[in-house]
C-alpha cells in the first residue's frame, strides 16, 4: 500500500450483534498486525422502540419494508455512541446484520458508513462481509484474524480456541506459533450454532424477560436429551467448516421445547448451545490448550458449567487472560478496519471458506 504507514493508529470499532441488545464500541491501538494497547470502551443499549424496529426488519434485504427505518436506528445509535470518543484515527463500523444467506441472497448489514463518516468527520470502514461472500466465502466469522492477534497479545505459544457466545456462537482455533493468520494451519473458524438467541426468545415469550439472568432458570430445569439428540441431527452439524449461520436458522428449536416447563425448556436450550459447541470442537485440527470465552453467554453460569462438562480442555472467560469479553467483537472491527485501510487480508480459506486470503470492506471519507 505505498507509503500508507505501518505505524499503529487508534481505531474505534463497533459491534451491534445478533442479540439486538445494543451497540459496543472500543478503541484499539494497532498496526493491523499487533495489538499495541486497548483504549476506552462503551456500550449504548437500544431502547425498546429501537429494538422493535430492528426486530421487525430481521430477515429482510435492502429495499424491503422496514429496512430504511432499521438503518436509521443503527446510524443514530452509532453516531450517538461514537461521538463520546476522542482520539480515534478511523472507525470500523460493522452495522446490524439483518439477514445472512451467503450462498443465496448474500449478507446484509444495516447502516451506511458514509453517514457516520460525515457525522464523525472520520474515515469509516464498513461493509466488511460483502466482498468475502462475492468471492465465494461465508462472509463470517470475521473475528478470527483478530483472535490470532489476541493469542499473540496474551503470549500464547500453544494452540488455543476463542469461543464467542452471542446470539449465535462461533469458535476460532488458532496456532499462534505460525507466522500469521492467513498461513495455512494457523486458524480454523466457524459458527457453532445458536448460543443465547433461543434462550432469550424463550424468556421473552414465557416470562417477558430479555434473558435468563446468570442461567438461574436453566439451573432449575432438567435437560430433555431427546430434544438435544434431534437438534444435533440438523444438517448444519454434518457440514465441514468453515460455515456460518443466520440468527434464525434454528428457529424450530423453540417449537421443540414448547411442551416443556419453563425451567426444563431453558435447561434444554442452554444444553443445546453447549452441545453445538462440543460438536464444533470435534473439528479442531489439534486439541487446544484452553478455550477462552467472550460474549454475553459467559455470564450464564449454567451454560459455562455445561460447556466445562462437555469439553476436554479448560474453559474460562477471556478475563482470565486479561481481555475484555464484552468488547472483543468491537475491538475486532477496530483491528480489521486498520487491515482494510492498509490493504491487508481480513479472511482466508480457513476462516470463511473464501478461495484465497482476501480483504474486504468499503471506506467512506468525510466530505467525499
Ligand atoms: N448476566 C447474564 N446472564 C445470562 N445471560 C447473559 C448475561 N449477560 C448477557 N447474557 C446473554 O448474552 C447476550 C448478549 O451477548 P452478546 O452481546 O455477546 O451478543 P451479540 O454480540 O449481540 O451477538 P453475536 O455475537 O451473535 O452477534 C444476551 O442477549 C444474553 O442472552
Ligand atoms: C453474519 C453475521 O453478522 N454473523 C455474526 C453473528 O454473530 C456471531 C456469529 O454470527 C459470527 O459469524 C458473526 O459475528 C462475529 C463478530 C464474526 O464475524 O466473527
Amino acid at each position: 500500500m505505498g507509503r500508507v504507514g505501518h505505524e499503529p493508529v487508534w481505531a474505534l470499532g463497533t459491534m451491534s450483534g445478533t442479540s439486538l441488545d445494543g451497540v459496543d464500541a472500543a478503541l484499539v491501538l494497532t498496526d493491523g498486525h499487533v495489538i499495541h494497547e486497548f483504549g476506552k470502551a462503551a456500550y449504548r443499549p437500544y431502547s425498546g422502540a429501537e429494538r422493535a424496529v430492528l426486530r421487525a426488519a430481521l430477515g429482510r434485504w435492502p429495499g424491503e419494508a422496514g429496512v430504511a427505518e432499521a438503518a436509521e436506528v443503527v446510524e443514530t445509535a452509532h453516531a450517538e455512541l461514537l461521538s463520546r470518543f476522542d482520539g480515534a484515527d478511523l472507525v470500523g463500523f460493522h452495522g446490524q446484520t439483518l439477514a445472512h444467506d451467503p450462498r443465496g441472497q448474500g449478507t446484509h448489514q444495516a447502516g451506511n458508513g458514509a453517514v457516520l463518516a460525515a457525522v464523525l468527520d472520520l474515515p469509516v470502514v464498513w461493509d466488511f462481509r460483502t466482498s468475502d461472500v462475492t468471492l465465494g466465502g461465508q462472509g463470517a466469522p470475521l473475528a478470527p484474524f483478530y483472535h490470532f492477534a489476541c493469542a499473540r497479545f496474551i503470549g500464547a505459544t500453544e494452540p488455543l480456541a476463542f469461543l464467542n457466545l452471542g446470539g449465535v456462537g462461533n469458535l476460532t482455533w488458532a496456532d499462534p506459533a505460525l507466522p500469521g493468520p492467513e498461513v495455512p494451519g494457523a486458524l480454523l473458524a466457524f459458527d457453532t450454532g445458536p448460543a443465547n438467541a433461543p434462550v432469550n426468545d424463550l424468556m421473552q415469550a414465557r416470562r417477558g424477560l430479555a434473558q435468563d439472568e446468570g442461567g438461574a432458570l436453566a439451573a432449575k430445569g432438567v435437560v430433555d436429551d431427546a430434544v438435544i439428540e434431534a437438534f444435533l441431527a440438523h444438517p448444519y452439524f454434518y457440514k465441514m467448516p468453515p460455515k456460518s449461520l443466520d440468527r434464525n436458522d434454528f428457529a424450530g428449536l423453540l417449537e421443540a421445547v414448547a411442551a416443556l416447563s419453563d425451567a426444563d425448556a431453558a435447561a434444554t436450550l442452554t444444553a443445546a448451545a453447549a452441545a453445538a459447541v462440543a460438536r464444533g470442537a470435534e473439528h479442531f485440527p489439534r486439541p487446544p490448550s484452553q478455550i477462552l470465552v467472550g460474549g454475553g453467554g459467559r455470564h450464564n453460569a449454567t451454560l459455562m458449567a455445561m460447556l466445562a462438562d462437555r469439553l476436554a480442555c479448560p474453559v474460562q472467560p477471556v478475563e482470565a487472560v486479561g481481555l475484555e469479553g464484552d468488547m472483543l467483537e468491537a475491538q475486532a472491527f477496530a483491528f480489521l478496519a486498520v487491515r482494510v485501510q492498509r490493504g491487508m487480508a481480513t479472511s482466508c480459506p480457513a476462516t470463511t471458506g473464501v478461495a484465497a486470503a482476501v480483504g474486504g470492506g468499503r471506506i467512506s471519507r468525510p466530505g467525499a
